[in-house]
């Protein structure tokens, strides 16, 4: 059931606050993967807990594998391989549909999955492809969607398979993330148009090599894990720098200053690109040991960017550039019209209700500010639509967003977190 329309808060005057990020949705999902087959127990720590997460947690339960709420929030794992039939809710998770139907062909037993209406339009058909040719029996009605059934036979023989993943990179992460299971481990090659979001396939490869995976990525396009045992892993999960991202740009739609405990100093996430983004556009940008800092400069200029590794970005970028001193091109996303609404046609339907002129483009956006008038702003089910939508209502008194429950997918405190930061402004910006 959609949640309550939200008038969305505009600041009071510059924020001035720290915003501390739940755990990342893509971090916690590899982990949780790659613990339900390792050789011991895990521990999650800090992971993020949200629909895709859960989502993520009771698929594994329904596999045999024990996920276990302990203090503090963490998770421990504990593997386990349930024999029989069992059915998977992927809700609208890319990660989920992708990820776990390589681990459930492990299993002894017919796996059915299936997920939101939406969910049933992302594209899958790559993927079941593969399964296909590394020895799986998959049953779907031919439209290479959800739902479908992993028919597993308790090992997989794995293999050669070539694939083209340009829809989409999990179809490679995937595999992978499974392969060292397979009885002789995994090599994909990847044929089609480039494979988009790289820094996630970079995130796998680090992950199973921190796992002790044997895994080879040295020629472009190709893959290949070794088959052999994972360690049980142990794991502090990093903050969601792509759930950031609203946060940061309400700094510079504020004028204000935004602090981001925890960035790491080093990583594969690809919501890092925010850093350089919003450094184009003019912000202040300093990553020092205790976190991010961004604090607005002078108003903020558009900018040319290719979004293709960090296409998850788009939405939150788009809203930002709808406010900036100039027009903004944004190219290289034309996969996250598969991502969890066509993305690019929802935002050029919302952005220009609200007054903005917008191209929409094969592969992305043409954004020329205008002044903007308020609107109901629809949210698609998708999350980043919701994060969207109030860095616009900042600056478009009176914009009532739908369905901000949405935002749970990833983010389930992000309403609670954006009044709070609301509230933290500065002393020469408050009204009251
Ligand atoms: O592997 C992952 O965790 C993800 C990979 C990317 O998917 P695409 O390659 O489909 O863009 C990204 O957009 C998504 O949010 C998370
Ligand atoms: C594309 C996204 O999610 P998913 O993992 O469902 O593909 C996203 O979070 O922006």
């Amino acid at each position: 059931m959609p949640s309550a329309d939200w008038t969305c808060p505009t600041a009071e005057g510059p924020v001035d606050a720290t915003v501390a990020l739940p755990g990342s949705k893509s971090l916690t999902n590899r982990f949780l993967v790659l613990a339900a087959r390792a050789g011991g127990v895990s521990r999650l720590r800090a992971p993020l807990r949200s629909r895709d997460t859960l989502l993520m947690a009771d698929a594994l339960r329904a596999l045999g594998v024990s996920v276990e709420d302990v203090d503090e929030g963490d998770w421990l794992v504990t593997p386990g391989s349930a024999r029989g039939s069992a059915s998977i809710d992927c809700g609208l998770a890319g990660t989920v549909m992708r990820f776990v139907p390589p681990l459930a062909a492990l299993t002894d037993g017919a796996v059915s999955f299936d997920g939101d209406e939406h969910a049933r339009t992302r594209p899958m058909g790559p993927a079941l492809g593969a399964l296909r040719a590394l020895g799986v029996d998959v049953d779907d009605d031919g439209r290479g969607t959800l739902p479908f059934t992993v028919r597993g036979t308790g090992s997989v023989r794995g293999g050669d398979v070539t694939l083209d993943a340009s829809a989409s990179s999990q179809f490679v992460s995937a595999l992978l993330l499974s392969g060292a299971h397979y009885d002789d481990g995994v090599t994909i090659r990847h044929a089609g148009p480039p494979v988009p979001s790289q820094p996630h396939i970079e995130m796998t490869v680090e992950a199973l090599r921190d796992v002790g995976a044997d895994v080879d990525d040295g020629e472009p396009d190709t893959w290949r894990v070794e088959p052999g045992p994972l360690n049980p892993l142990d794991v502090q999960v990093e903050p969601d720098l792509s759930n950031a991202a609203p946060f940061l740009a309400a700094a510079l739609v504020t004028r204000g200053r935004v602090r981001v405990p925890g960035w790491p100093q080093h990583t594969t996430q690809a919501g890092d690109d925010i850093r350089d983004i919003l450094d184009e556009m003019g912000a202040d940008v300093v990553l020092a040991r205790d976190g991010l800092t961004v604090s607005a400069v002078d108003g903020f200029t558009g900018v040319d960017l290719d979004l293709h590794d960090a296409s998850e970005l788009t939405p939150v970028v788009a809203a930002l550039a709808a406010l900036a001193d100039g027009p903004t091109r944004i190219r290289g996303v034309a996969h996250i019209r598969g991502h969890e609404t066509d993305r690019l046609a929802a935002l050029a339907r919302e952005l220009g209700a609200l007054g903005v002129e917008v191209d929409e483009t094969e592969d992305g956006l043409h954004i020329a500010p205008r002044p903007l008038s308020p609107a109901r702003f629809s949210t698609y089910g998708d999350h980043r639509m919701v994060m969207a939508g109030a860095v616009l209502g900042l600056a478009v008194p009176g914009l009532v967003l739908e369905d901000p429950g949405t935002v749970a997918k990833t983010l389930p405190t992000f309403v609670d977190l954006w009044t709070t930061m609301l509230g933290e402004t500065t002393a020469q910006g408050r009204t009251a």
